[in-house]
């Protein structure tokens, strides 16, 4: 068991910081980013989290009542008052989507900068990700604290002047191994305890927020002539299928299977991230959102919907088109113009034009398909995230 009062921090450790603000995401991302850091690049990665019962569910081995445990080579550490005060200073420290790190830690940094200012770690803002211009102007900005610290901004993006996209440097080549043999989707399937998919059968996974557009899209996959499997993890998506669920949301239960019509609702658990990319890469078709899982739908090589996390304003809506732009660059037109459009009414929640824009789709899968395939390379711009990071550190 990790302790930090007795383990020897290598002073050049680096110090992930995230706080679940809601959901999986922020630990999601921060958690890849660590595991492929230690991985990769042999650093030793502390990984704070303010909130370890969320972040079981994505790491079903973590035991959310330890402060120090240590998983795939990264020391996770449960962030709270008395953690932080031992906090050693290494040489980078990374504060995952703006998640203030402690007073005392600042303190101990200002005073740090005073007595040995060599050994300052570097000071990072790891930002969200997002498809838009400005993204590339502002990426490595420095920005002057109050205290007299220095931090970056970091920006994740799309292009080879932002911070990049999180992508293990063998995920394709596993992806395309697993892909090649339609027995791994089904033994998959069997592992998950799913029953009734065969091979040629359509499935789709979903993991979305709210939408009436998901229970639109079911009532209408419903009356189709082939089977369709809808995979999806007990969570927020259920909410949006009261009315077609045999029982309340509550007691829905992994491991259920709801029969409608031609549709195969099947409730899953949870998974570690690699089960979940791996239910990503046998599904024909991905519903996702907020970050992570839309970046990993991405890297399954196959077709998705993007439920975007909502935000004030409707400012997800301009992230939606600035992404959808890109992604629609070398796309055909008549291809480009319905998934955009299945893509935006799907976020509106417009039941109507939703099941209409799929409908449209539908004749053109094969190309999207190809589409999808061609994707990860052109959206990975040369270098990943975690290797662009590890760029940004050695300029410094
Ligand atoms: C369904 C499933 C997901 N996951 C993982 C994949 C991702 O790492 C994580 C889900 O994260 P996301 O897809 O990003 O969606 P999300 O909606 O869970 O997370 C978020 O979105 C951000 C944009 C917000 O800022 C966050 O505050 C947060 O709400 O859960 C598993 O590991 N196993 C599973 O079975």
């Amino acid at each position: 068991m990790l302790d930090l009062d007795s383990t020897p921090i290598n002073a050049n450790h680096w110090d992930i910081f995230c706080v679940v603000v809601d959901n999986y995401g922020d630990i999601g991302v921060t958690w890849r980013l660590a595991k492929q850091l230690a991985a990769e690049y042999a650093i030793t990665v502390n990984l704070w989290v303010d909130d370890l019962n969320s972040f079981s569910h994505i790491l079903p081995k973590l035991d959310p009542c330890r402060t120090y445990q240590t998983f795939y080579d990264v020391n996770i550490i449960h962030w709270n008052e008395s953690s932080t005060e031992k906090y050693v200073s290494g040489s980078c420290l990374i504060e995952a989507f703006a998640c203030e790190i402690p007073s005392s830690i600042i303190q101990k940094l200002t005073k740090l900068k005073q007595d040995s200012p060599a050994k300052l770690p570097i000071w990072l803002n790891l930002e969200y990700l997002s498809a838009e211009d400005w993204v590339e102007g502002c990426h490595g900005l420095p920005s002057c604290q109050t205290s007299g610290l220095q931090k970056y901004f970091y920006l994740p993006g799309f292009t080879d002047k932002t911070g990049g996209l999180i992508c293990e440097q063998n995920l394709f080549s596993l992806r395309d191994s697993w892909q090649s043999d339609k027995a791994n989707k089904l033994a998959l399937f069997a592992e998950l305890g799913l029953s009734g998919i065969e091979a040629e059968h359509r499935v789709i996974s979903v993991f979305s927020y709210e939408t009436p557009s998901l229970l639109a899209l079911i009532q209408s996959w419903q009356t189709q002539n082939d089977p369709i499997h809808v995979l999806i993890p007990k969570g927020r998506s259920l909410n949006s299928l009261t009315s077609i669920l045999p029982c309340s949301v509550n007691e829905v239960v992994a491991g259920q299977q709801i029969t409608l019509g031609n549709v195969t609702l099947h409730i899953l658990p949870m998974t570690d991230q690699q089960g979940y990319d791996r239910l990503l890469w046998s599904c024909d078709f991905n519903i996702v959102r907020g970050e992570d899982s839309f970046l990993r739908a991405q890297w399954a090589a196959k077709p998705f919907i993007w439920h975007i996390y909502p935000q004030e304003d409707d400012y997800h809506l301009i992230k939606l088109e600035a992404f959808m732009q890109i992604y629609c660059d070398n796309l055909a037109p008549d291809l480009a113009k319905p998934w955009c459009e299945l893509n935006l009414s799907f976020n509106q929640g417009d039941q109507i034009d939703t099941v209409n824009h799929w409908q449209k789709l539908e004749f053109n899968h094969l190309p999207l398909l190809q589409h999808a395939k061609k994707w990860p390379m052109t959206a990975l711009n040369s270098a990943d995230l975690a290797s662009r990071l590890v760029q940004f550190m050695k300029s410094r």
